[in-house]
């Protein structure tokens, strides 16, 4: 089966884990091996140590698009839910997706952060606004969105549901679902 890296950008409580979660079940169903590799347990183990600075974020970011990578390319489905806030390092693991000839998607989960902050699923934006943390992506913190991702979605207009057949109808249209 054909392996592929989709790469779900955005701010936080945007709706990434939720979509990946949705299109693992859908995948899983079709008989396609998944793995959703999950910010929040990357940075319990593999990113153990890092923090929120642009270096941080950036090796954060590398060290899942390597991980990705392999995945991918040994035929799994790899499913990033993965904030990436910085064009460079996005596009160097665009880059050595391409140079391995691994099929590589990215989806801009474009929700904006009036929605984001709202829906506040972990309690940042709040923390933020109270100056209990500093550095929240999309609010002090920089998010530069994609100029042009494989698909855009826009998640405060859709059902999880409708998010998720977006996607999935992405893969399908590529060739790879
Ligand atoms: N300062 C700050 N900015 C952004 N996010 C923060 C911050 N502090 C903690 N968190 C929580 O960590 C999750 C983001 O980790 P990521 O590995 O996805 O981010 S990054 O790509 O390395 O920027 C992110 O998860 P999601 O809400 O699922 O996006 C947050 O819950
Ligand atoms: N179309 C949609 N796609 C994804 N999530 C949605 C959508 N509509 C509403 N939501 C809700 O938004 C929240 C997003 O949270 P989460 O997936 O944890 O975000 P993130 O991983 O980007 O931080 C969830 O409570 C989810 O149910």
């Amino acid at each position: 089966m054909t392996g592929a890296t989709i790469w779900l950008t955005g701010l936080p409580s945007a709706g990434k884990t939720t979509l990946a979660h949705e299109l693992a079940g859908r995948l899983r169903g079709e008989g396609h091996r998944v793995e959703v590799l999950d910010g929040d347990e990357i940075r319990e183990f593999l990113s153990a140590g890092l923090g929120f600075t642009r270096a941080d974020r950036h090796t954060n970011v590398q060290r899942i698009g390597f991980v990705a990578e392999l995945l991918a390319s040994n035929g799994v489905k790899a499913l990033v839910p993965v904030i990436a806030p910085y064009a460079d390092s996005r596009e160097a693991v665009r880059k050595r997706h391409q140079t391995e000839g691994t099929a590589y998607l990215e989806v801009h989960v474009a929700t904006p952060v009036e929605v984001c902050s709202e829906r506040d699923v972990k309690g940042l934006y709040a923390k933020q606004a109270a100056g209990e943390i500093s550095g929240l992506t999309g609010v002090d913190d920089p998010y530069e969105a994609p100029e042009s991702p494989d698909l855009r979605l826009e998640s405060h207009t859709q059902t999880v549901q409708e998010s998720a057949a977006a996607l999935h109808t992405l893969l399908t249209e590529r060739g790879l679902a």
